[in-house]
């Protein structure tokens, strides 16, 4: 076991993954909120957990320890009621809710189980018809609201857990996520890394209490200094301006360099990695969509300034700024789907670019994606292909699932 967060690049070998497998969330998805809830379908549980376990085995067959998210949850609230109480105070806080009938009902609901249903639960989301309260208020009664069925919503995206927080060299940033759907994923988070003897002293760069908003999907880890980050639907200029500041005046971090990328904002390209993910040293696949007609896409270089100031140079050309940031001559930029004007915008919806590498040139991706793997293969590297049916209905592929904690240095 690795304890602490050891993240200094995409591609070091992975030794450890925080993971969340999909649970009854994923079955409280319904045609009228799966948009709110940020999916385009919803998954058949039973394949989305067999597909999510095939996933973890070949990480693990390929020397990663998997640690659930789920199980370091219920291993801080064991340990401490008070820390319990304090995280179900903040969770329902944060839902709405002030002391009162269905405040006191809930938390009396959710303490009156053990820990690890309980955690389960929050991820799974309660319904009005589990708790006995009477239901008088003109919001159980009037129009829309009275059709929400949830006092607190399910969380199914959890098993996506490179968005809510984002290991980054030594430390993290605990991330405010853009959607209501997304929130409370982040305060799990909080909660981990704030009472997990795991993480003890882990510095965190950027926490979640903020206004502005960022993603792990956003984040990615070139080498020891520099980062990408996606100015996205969901990670703002003002956070990563912000973000470079601190991680340039930490001690602590060894970053002075901040590439921000510039993508279209939308669902299916809602974070940097859904179009652009690093697979090898000078190897990266892109989604060619994101440039225009021209070949041009905004990008950024941010670097330390006068007087704890940031200093921002303007390109408009991703390979010059990567080989830029990344001092090198050659670099080689793999088409999703071959770049074919169908086959690129199909695979890339079904998270043909969101690759995880596990070691320099050796990735895991979504098995359907066979154009982009076949191109992946001729470029050398070794792909390691998992099963993908229901688990691409929620938007993300294997880099989305996964939030390595420890990787080997390169
Ligand atoms: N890093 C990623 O791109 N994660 C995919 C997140 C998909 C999820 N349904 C969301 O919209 O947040």
């Amino acid at each position: 076991m690795n304890n602490g967060i050891n993240v200094n690049s995409e591609i070091g070998k992975l030794k450890s993954v925080l993971l969340h497998r999909p649970g009854a969330e994923v079955e409280n998805i319904t045609p009228d909120t799966m948009h709110q809830l940020l999916f385009d379908d919803i998954p058949y549980l039973k394949i989305a957990q067999k597909e999510h376990d095939f996933f973890a085995q070949t990480l693990r067959d390929n020397g990663a320890e998997t640690v659930y998210i789920e199980n370091l949850a219920t291993e801080v609230f064991d340990a401490s009621s008070a820390v319990k109480g304090e995280f179900l105070d903040r969770l329902l806080h944060e839902a709405g809710y002030r002391p009162g009938r269905t405040y006191d009902g809930l938390t009396e609901y959710l303490t009156s189980m053990e820990t690890k249903d309980m955690v389960d639960k929050i991820y799974a989301g309660v319904r009005k018809n589990e708790l006995d309260i009477p239901r008088t208020a003109l919001s159980d009664m009037a129009g829309s609201d009275a059709e929400n069925h949830f006092y607190l919503n399910p969380l199914p995206n959890a098993y996506f857990t490179r968005d809510p927080q984002a290991s980054m060299g030594v430390g993290m940033t605990i991330n405010k996520m853009t959607f209501p759907a997304r929130q409370p994923e982040s305060l799990i988070t909080e909660y981990i890394m704030a009472n997990h003897p795991r993480f003890k002293d882990t510095p965190i760069w950027r926490d979640r209490n903020h206004t502005t908003r960022v993603e792990g999907g956003d984040e990615l880890i070139l080498n020891k200094t520099t980062v990408a980050i996606g100015v996205s639907e969901r990670t703002s200029s003002k956070t990563i301006q912000n973000l470079a500041k601190e991680l340039f005046a930490n001690p602590l971090s060894t970053f002075d360099t901040v590439l921000a990328v510039e993508i279209p904002h939308n669902h299916a390209m809602m974070h940097l990695d859904t179009v652009f993910t690093m697979i090898n040293h000078d190897q990266f696949t892109v989604f060619p969509g994101i440039m225009d007609g021209a070949g041009n896409i905004n990008v950024f270089i941010l670097r330390p300034g006068k007087d704890g100031e940031v200093e921002i140079e303007r390109m408009n050309d991703l390979k010059l700024a990567l080989k830029k940031v990344l001092n090198l001559s050659e670099l080689d930029l793999i088409e999703c789907g071959s770049g074919d004007p169908i086959a690129a915008p199909r695979e890339q919806w079904n998270d043909g670019s969101n690759t995880l590498a596990i070691a320099p040139g050796e990735i895991v991706t979504y098995d359907r994606n066979y154009v982009t793997i076949e191109l992946l293969k001729e470029h050398g590297i070794k792909v390691h292909e998992i099963l993908s049916s229901e688990l691409g209905r929620g938007r993300g592929g294997a880099r989305c699932m996964s939030q390595p904690l420890w990787r080997e240095d390169i």
